[in-house]
């Protein structure tokens, strides 16, 4: 796949020098945007590194698109700035940019082919230079079968996976992708997941939204969580899993003892095994105790919270169970 994303420099193309005076691929400040009467987002800050593989999680409704869209200067925020790569009128650098929309569609009679080569026309890639890509692309993509096929003619989640080639033929340095799994069947979308890696590999920094944590858990370094047009929390995964104190789970072959005081309070039967939070003391002084207490230890598990855990504290449990709801029955593991 490496060859699918042979990343160049890109400055060049764009008339527009690469910038190297920010490690920065975006920074948002303040973001506000007001439709009618509607405060869709109400002061949103989001920062992405360079290179980074970047989630933006919410509920429908939360914010996510209209953010993105600012970020990409397609509407402008009532308040607050925004820069990529140190710009602040994003359009400047278009050409840098990959987008794929949250509202997929491609004109039903153009070949599959030409579609991606006219995404990548509007992104300045001469044409004939698209069409060549475009189906090399769709070759290292697995639809080599389907150069010559009207967008008509292909399923909706192959049209999807065109229009995302489409997205990436300009070979941006920068990839916005709105929802690119929904829509997706496993297959797909574990293929997406390891597209979005290699970009990464290639030093490309790729934005994504979801309503799937299970993506955003397996491919993010960090993550903005929106919730109500605002973010409660934007920084890296691990951050945010060790919000929560990893959770232990004890079995013993007996039932009482003296070892039964080392337990937490709060501790709570599930089946035959215990489960509490780790002591801040850690698991070494509840250990001895456990052994000089005579409990007999089966099995022993610390196991750190998830980031599906993490978002429930942090965005609270009416938007995870709004997530939830969206998420497909069938998960991909990576
Ligand atoms: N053009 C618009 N005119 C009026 N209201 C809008 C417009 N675009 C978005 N909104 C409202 O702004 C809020 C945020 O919408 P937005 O599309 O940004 O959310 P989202 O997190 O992307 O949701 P989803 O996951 O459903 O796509 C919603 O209340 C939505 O109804």
């Amino acid at each position: 796949m490496s060859d699918v994303l042979d990343q160049a420099p890109h400055g060049d193309k764009s008339g527009v020098k690469p910038d190297t005076s920010t490690e920065l691929a975006i920074e948002a400040r303040g973001l506000v945007k007001r439709f009618g009467d509607t405060l869709a987002v109400r002061g949103v800050d989001i920062t992405v590194p360079r290179g980074a593989i970047y989630g933006i999680l919410g509920p429908n409704g939360a914010g996510k698109t209209t953010t993105l869209r600012m970020i990409l200067g397609i509407i402008d925020p009532d308040e607050g700035v925004r820069r990529i790569f140190g710009e602040d009128r994003p359009q400047r650098i278009a050409r840098r940019i990959g987008y794929l929309p949250e509202e997929r569609g491609l004109y039903p009679a153009m070949k599959a082919t030409d579609a991606i080569a006219f995404m990548g026309s509007l992104r300045g890639l001469p044409r004939a230079e698209g069409r060549r890509r475009g189906a090399e692309l769709m070759e290292q993509y697995g639809l080599g079968h389907a150069v010559d096929k009207k967008i008509k003619e292909l399923s909706k989640g192959m049209a999807q996976t065109v229009q995302l080639l489409g997205t990436l033929v300009h070979k941006p340095d920068l990839v916005i992708l709105d929802e690119p799994f929904s829509g997706l069947d496993a297959i797909n979308q574990g293929k997406l997941e390891g597209l979005i890696r290699q970009l990464a590999e290639d030093g490309t920094t790729v934005i994504f939204s979801t309503h799937v944590i299970h993506h955003a858990e397996r491919l993010c370094s960090d993550v903005a969580i929106i919730a109500g047009g605002k973010v409660p929390y934007a920084g890296s995964v691990e951050v945010a899993r060790d919000r929560l104190p990893p959770q232990v789970r004890l079995e013993t072959k007996n039932d009482d003892g003296p070892w039964r005081s080392a337990l937490p309070a709060s501790a709570t039967r599930d089946g035959a095994a215990w489960v509490f939070e780790l002591p801040e003391s850690g698991i070494e002084p509840l250990l001895r105790s456990l052994i000089e207490g005579n409990a007999g230890i089966r099995s022993l598990s610390i196991e750190r919270a998830g980031l599906h855990d993490a978002f429930v504290t942090i965005a609270g449990e009416a938007a995870a169970q709004a997530m939830q709801s969206d998420e497909p029955a069938q998960e991909v593991s990576a």
